[in-house]
């Protein structure tokens, strides 16, 4: 029997991609089935599963989770989501692509194993003289899985990626979602309203080009596209999953109706934030001058300590200006520490 058949028998049966991919760590070969319901179910890769409903669909939706490791909860959504799907339980009226990024490092329980995926996107996988490892392969293969998945689907689709995470600290603002830059173009209030249905009511507006999975399908793709940050790291079992009930339901319901009708636009229902700036580690000896629990959103006085990075200092620039994913550890040459203010002009929202 061929490894294909072997595996797709079982995953027919429990819908259990999640414990197929993390026995098969980097690959698992392609295959494809049909659901009683007419939905045909493609296995890409491991951790790539993609699910494409009869009849005509209006949405590309890219759910991705696992791009770190230790997050789980988005994990625990996805999986659900997907065990729904093939049972099934759960008709899809839109195309979706679920992605586990890293099985590897989910079983491990780690953030990465030899480099942080989400710093690898755009291009940043494939660099002259810096050798390749698992995950600038996986990197350079999840994104060319986006591009297929969004050019087989029909040119006037809509297209749209939550990069599911959750935050290494604590959060003054529990769930949050990273906007990225759009240069120039206009934020959508239609997004924002989704992702108030989805419990997260805290927008980072970014204002230049990263390497993360959400710029990359945001800039290359033109998607509707987030990282999205749903509460703290906790190992499997430990998540409160009533914690994530709305956006579970939001999920469900972006990916099985032919339309969804949000709660009304109301500014006042966000808490919406510019990245103020990003300092990045560049020197072995990196530190903050708050404690390990300090939590993302804490804010600080103009002229205050915010980081200390070799023989320089940096202060907060201005009242207020808050820390988001403070990392001492990070590589050399990676963002240890974003600062927000609140955002002040709204008028680029439509
Ligand atoms: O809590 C932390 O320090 C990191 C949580 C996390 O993985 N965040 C993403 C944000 C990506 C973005 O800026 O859009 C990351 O750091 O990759
Ligand atoms: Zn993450």
């Amino acid at each position: 029997m061929s490894a294909n058949l072997s595996y797709l028998n079982e995953l027919k049966q429990n819908g259990d991609f999640l414990t197929l991919s993390r026995n098969n760590e980097w690959h698992l070969d392609a295959s494809a089935f049909t659901l009683d319901n007419g939905t045909a179910v493609t296995v890409h890769d491991t951790g790539v599963i993609e699910f494409q409903p009869k009849g005509i669909t209006t949405k590309d939706v890219v759910l991705s989770s696992a791009i770190h490791g230790n997050e789980t909860a988005p994990i625990e959504i996805c999986d659900e989501l997907i065990k729904r799907i093939i049972s099934g339980d759960l008709q899809l009226a839109q195309r979706a692509l679920f992605i586990f990024g890293n099985p590897q490092s989910i079983n491990i329980g780690k953030r990465f194993i030899g480099e942080n995926l989400n710093r690898l996107f755009n291009g940043h996988h494939t660099v002259e003289g810096v050798p390749m490892n698992n995950e600038r392969v996986r990197a350079a293969k999840l994104e060319q899985y986006v591009s297929d998945f969004y050019y087989r689907g029909s040119q006037v689709s809509q297209r749209c990626h939550y990069d599911l995470h959750t935050a290494i600290r604590g959060s003054k603002n529990d769930k949050f979602a990273v906007y990225p830059f759009l240069h120039g173009k206009p934020w959508k209030k239609a997004q924002l309203q989704f992702l108030l249905s989805c419990g997260v009511n805290t927008v980072l507006m970014m204002k230049s080009a990263a390497t993360t999975f959400s710029y990359y399908s945001s800039f290359v793709h033109g998607a509707d596209s987030f990282t999205v940050e749903l509460g703290q790291v906790k190992p499997f079992g430990e998540n409160d999953m009533s914690r994530f009930e709305k956006t579970k339901q939001t999920l469900t319901a972006l990916i099985s109706q032919k339309e969804v009708i949000y709660k009304e636009f109301d500014a006042s229902d966000f808490e919406l934030f510019s990245v103020h700036r990003s300092i990045n580690r560049t020197e072995h000896v990196f530190s903050f001058p708050f404690s390990d629990d300090a939590e993302n959103f804490t804010g600080f006085a103009k002229g205050e300590l915010l980081a200390t990075d070799g023989q320089t200092c940096y202060y907060a620039e201005v009242d207020g200006e808050a820390i988001i994913f403070p990392n001492a550890d990070v590589a050399l040459g990676q963002r240890a520490l974003l600062t927000v203010i609140p955002l002040k002009n709204t008028d680029n929202i439509i």
